[in-house]
């Protein structure tokens, strides 16, 4: 196997993941991108074999060295793949918030693999795109952000039942249609919330008529969003995780609480503390209404659904 000679860019879109009731399985790529640039030395070019560069969000908190999260991803592809370059240089431009519930740890492990595959030469025959997915979900945990992440639109992504003892586990994902009339508005909090701190509130069980109120919803929602926008607002009621995350992000429920009553879908992105509202294009006169209500010291973005996932410029 051969590295490319030369640089090579991947821009990788923001995500939000569960959409309301669809808690580890419905995703939506949002155009907000990450871009990744890479390039490999066979020599001792570079000194301590890797540089690592950041501009935007993460810029001055994220790890420089072997532990940051892009450059994990990429050795697990080069690993896989079969052979670790001598040198490598990293330049990462951010605008995807980090723990903020936008999908920015699924672009960065979604992008860090795909800039190593394509830094080899014939990297997908050996990388394909079905084991490059697998791989994103065991390092993300749940496989509802690297799914959009990867493949744009609006997708519905699992776990497989378990399987021999000795299996490794296998997530499905399915890309599914998106009305074209959807988009949405996103605000951001000042301060974020990790989302392993997120996850950690929630329970390990749920009582049987929630969990039959929230398959419904979920159903709904996929036609909703397909065709039928018109039902988004009964379509996002979830019951499987936003209220018991509350304590952690109150301030983000309380607007949740806002716009619901007004009759806006609006549902905590991931696992929060982003509040993400649905509306009917970028520009309209519904996402001006919405934009306005963005929180004193939140930021707030108009942002179309990203139909591309990740891309090699
Ligand atoms: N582009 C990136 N480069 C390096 N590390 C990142 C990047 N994006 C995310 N991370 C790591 O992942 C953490 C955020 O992940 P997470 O808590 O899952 O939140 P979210 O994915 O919702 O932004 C960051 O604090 C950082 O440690
Ligand atoms: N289903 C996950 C989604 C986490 O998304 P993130 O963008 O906050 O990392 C969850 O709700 O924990």
């Amino acid at each position: 196997m051969t590295f490319v000679e030369g640089p090579v860019t991947v821009t990788v879109p923001a995500t939000s993941a569960n959409l309301g009731p669809g808690y580890d399985s419905l995703g939506l790529a949002l155009d907000l991108r990450d871009e990744l640039t890479g390039e490999v030395f066979s020599t001792d070019a570079v000194a301590g074999g890797l540089e690592v560069t950041v501009e935007g969000a993460g810029e001055g908190t994220v790890p420089l060295d072997e532990s940051h999260l892009v450059v994990r991803s990429m050795r697990a592809a080069f690993e896989i793949i079969g052979k670790q370059p001598a040198g490598l240089k990293l330049h990462c431009r951010n605008q995807i918030p980090h723990a903020r519930g936008m999908g920015s740890s699924s672009a960065a492990i979604v992008g860090g693999l795909v800039l190593a595959r394509a830094l080899v030469a014939g990297g997908e025959l050996i990388l394909d795109d079905e084991t490059l997915f697998q791989t994103a979900a065991e390092i993300e945990g749940h496989p509802d952000n690297v799914a959009p992440a990867f493949y744009g639109g609006f997708t519905i992504a699992g776990e497989d039942d378990a399987l021999p003892t000795g299996s490794r586990r296998h997530c499905f994902a399915v890309r599914t249609a998106v009305d074209p009339r959807v988009s949405v508005v996103v605000f951001v909090p000042p301060t974020g919330v990790e989302t392993k701190t997120a996850r950690g509130l929630l329970p390990k069980t749920v009582p049987h008529s929630d969990a039959a109120a929230d398959a419904g919803r979920t159903a709904l929602l996929v036609a909703a969003l397909s065709d039928a926008p018109e039902h988004l607002h009964r379509a996002t009621r979830d019951f499987l995780h936003q209220e018991y995350r509350r304590p952690a992000m109150p301030e983000s429920l309380a607007l949740v609480d806002e716009l619901r009553a007004d009759g806006v879908a609006a549902i905590v992105s991931g696992a929060g503390p982003t509040v993400l509202a649905f509306s009917n294009g970028v520009e309209s006169a519904e996402t001006t209404k919405l934009a306005a209500r963005c929180p004193a010291g939140w930021s707030c973005h108009a942002l179309s659904v990203d139909m591309d996932g990740v891309r090699i410029l």
